[in-house]
């Protein structure tokens, strides 16, 4: 059980409040679509979960562990275990999307395998299975800057699970593709929430939320204005998002 209590978060010169009171409780294989009005907080919001933006005030709790005040250990679960994928996923394109993947496990190899650049036989066969898991084995060898938007989405994921992802923080994941592709990715998303317990929470157009989520967040002002699982949203917790 993931716990936020009382998150705030003010930003730039004039510390502005982007984040007020956000609180929340989050089962592992949710899938969850942040959903709010152009600078409502959103990416802030996923900044703050993957720990890349400093909280101003809250409680993070995950199983019982304290994140904010556990020390180096608590927040280090979070680099090993919550992956942010940001808006343009940081894909080297003149590598291969093995190589890309590969790099994911780069945080759990021993420094001197990284100096020389020799590659673990099970490191090599994980990163083909998340590929093929992906429906990317026939990429693996492809440069990822010859791949479409969704299938380097995709190659994005493969590298976050090879991780040991348990958390996927997606800030619009399908911006930018086409229809058949956002598809693909958010099929594979919502099938690793289903099959293996993945959580993951991503900015989503409203339309696709609706379809592919299990729980959507309306943020407005700061807050979680609507909790919402199981339905669509109705005519007043849609108003002010299109
Ligand atoms: N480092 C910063 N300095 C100044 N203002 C910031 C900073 N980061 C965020 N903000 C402000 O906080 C507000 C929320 O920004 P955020 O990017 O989280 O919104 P968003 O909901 O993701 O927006 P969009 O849908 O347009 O991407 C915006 O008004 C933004 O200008």
């Amino acid at each position: 059980m993931i716990i936020v209590e009382h998150l705030a978060k003010a930003a730039g010169p004039e510390q502005v409040p982007v984040l007020r009171d956000v609180g929340f409780r989050m089962e592992s294989g949710e899938m969850i679509g942040l959903l709010g009005a152009s600078g409502s907080g959103k990416t802030t919001l996923l900044r703050c979960l993957a720990l890349r933006d400093k909280w101003d005030k809250g409680n993070f709790r995950i199983d019982g562990a304290d994140i904010l005040g556990g020390g180096f250990g608590a927040k280090r679960k979070i680099s090993r275990e919550w992956a942010f994928l940001e808006q343009n996923s940081e894909l080297n394109k003149e590598r291969t999307a093995l190589k890309n993947v590969l790099i994911g496990q780069a945080a759990q190899t021993p420094w001197w395998r990284r100096l020389t650049g020799v590659v673990r036989t099970d490191d090599y066969m994980g990163a083909m299975d998340e590929l093929e898991r992906l429906g990317l084995l026939d990429k693996a060898k492809m440069k990822t800057g010859q791949l479409s938007g969704g299938e380097r989405q995709r190659v994005a994921i493969a590298r976050a699970l090879v991780h040991g992802a348990k958390v996927i923080l997606a800030d619009e994941p399908v911006t930018g593709l086409d229809p058949k592709s956002a598809q693909s990715v958010l099929e594979t998303l919502m099938t690793l929430c289903k099959e293996t317990g993945l959580t993951v929470v991503a900015v989503l157009p409203l339309e696709l939320a609706e379809k592919y989520s299990t729980r959507m967040w309306v943020l407005d002002k700061g807050v979680i204005k609507h909790d919402v699982t199981g339905r669509r949203l109705t005519g007043a917790e849609r108003a002010g998002l299109i």
